[in-house]
């Protein structure tokens, strides 16, 4: 039963106006985005500050399908993003939703009080309000949105291990594809980062020693495989092989880099992988996809950054 489908509008975590898939049921509107090539669905839901036990939170609905309140800024950007980022992983790759079997995509707002994350959860995302000083809510950066939908992605696919190395390789990829998706700066998360200061970031992927990550094996963090150890530097260690991906785009350019990417995320890696393991998986993707120029390139990507 094809669902009455109708195109809304509403007002972002900036101020800024954008476009929404919108589903109009009982009389009213709701976040909720049928108009995908899948059976499933974008929802987008309010937790109202509730936690874990609140979700996955509230519909979303507007009697005149314009989205402009204050309180739905945060849930026009998460709708607004997902569906962008799913149109990605399917015009690029053909993927139909995080799994490639069209599963629901459901984003959580106001997730907990002042809150500075954002998190894949195995089933769903979620996102805080941040607390105003070190984030505005964190829905607001379409690269955060892509990073935290290539978790879903990667738990799909590789299944990359969220400790050391395999942990640092699922980050990394995050970060890569959010910069695929937001590739206008190396930067990740500077639209909603420290809201009031301009130009810094939570990541750079040209610079990861601006924000403490190494950007080499020699300065490779160990950490314990704990919570206060980031799992043994997941998102530290990625540092590594961020800067490894800003080289090889840099040599061969963000068209082939996205499928060599893919490949290597979707076919090549598994659990246990290392950052060697990755080195080898872009190089035979890199091979598979296009030949020697771009292989030999990211085997210098990641002898510069000492992976070899
Ligand atoms: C802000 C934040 C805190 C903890 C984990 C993550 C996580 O998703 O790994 C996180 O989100 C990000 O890193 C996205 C890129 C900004
Ligand atoms: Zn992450």
């Amino acid at each position: 039963n094809k669902v009455k489908e109708a195109a809304g509008s509403g007002t972002g975590v900036l101020g800024d106006s954008k476009s929404l898939n919108t589903h109009f049921e009982n009389n009213t509107y709701y976040l909720v985005d049928s108009t995908k090539q899948m059976d499933g669905r974008i929802y987008t839901l309010d937790n109202r500050n509730g936690g874990f036990n609140s979700l996955p939170g509230y519909d979303i609905t507007d009697s005149d399908n314009r989205f402009t309140e204050t309180s739905q800024r945060a849930a026009v950007d998460a709708h607004h993003y997902a569906g962008k980022v799913f149109d990605y992983y399917y015009n690029k790759f053909g993927r139909v939703s995080y799994d490639g079997n069209g599963s629901d995509i459901i984003s959580t707002v106001h997730f907990d009080t002042n809150y500075n994350n954002a998190a894949w959860i195995g089933n769903q995302m979620i996102y805080g309000d941040g607390d105003g000083k070190v984030f505005a809510p964190l829905s607001g950066a379409i690269d955060i949105v892509a990073h935290e939908l290539t978790h879903a992605v990667t738990d799909s696919s590789a299944n990359l291990v969220y400790e050391f190395q395999p942990g640092a390789l699922n980050e990394s990829f995050s970060d890569v594809f959010g910069f695929f998706l937001d590739p206008n700066d190396w930067m990740i998360g500077e639209d909603v980062y420290t809201p009031g200061r301009e130009g810094d970031a939570l990541r750079s992927l040209s610079n990861p020693n601006l924000y403490d990550q190494p950007d080499h094996m020699n300065e490779y963090r160990t950490l314990p495989n704990t919570e206060e150890g980031d799992y043994g530097g997941v998102h530290i260690n990625s540092g590594i092989p961020n800067k490894a991906a800003y080289y090889t785009i840099n040599a061969i350019g963000r068209a082939k880099s996205e499928k060599i990417y893919y490949r290597a995320l979707t076919i090549y890696l598994t659990p246990n992988s290392d950052f060697a393991s990755a080195r080898q998986a872009l190089i035979q993707s890199a091979t598979d996809l296009y030949g020697s120029t771009e292989a030999n390139a990211i085997s210098s990507a990641w002898s510069n950054v000492g992976v070899n």
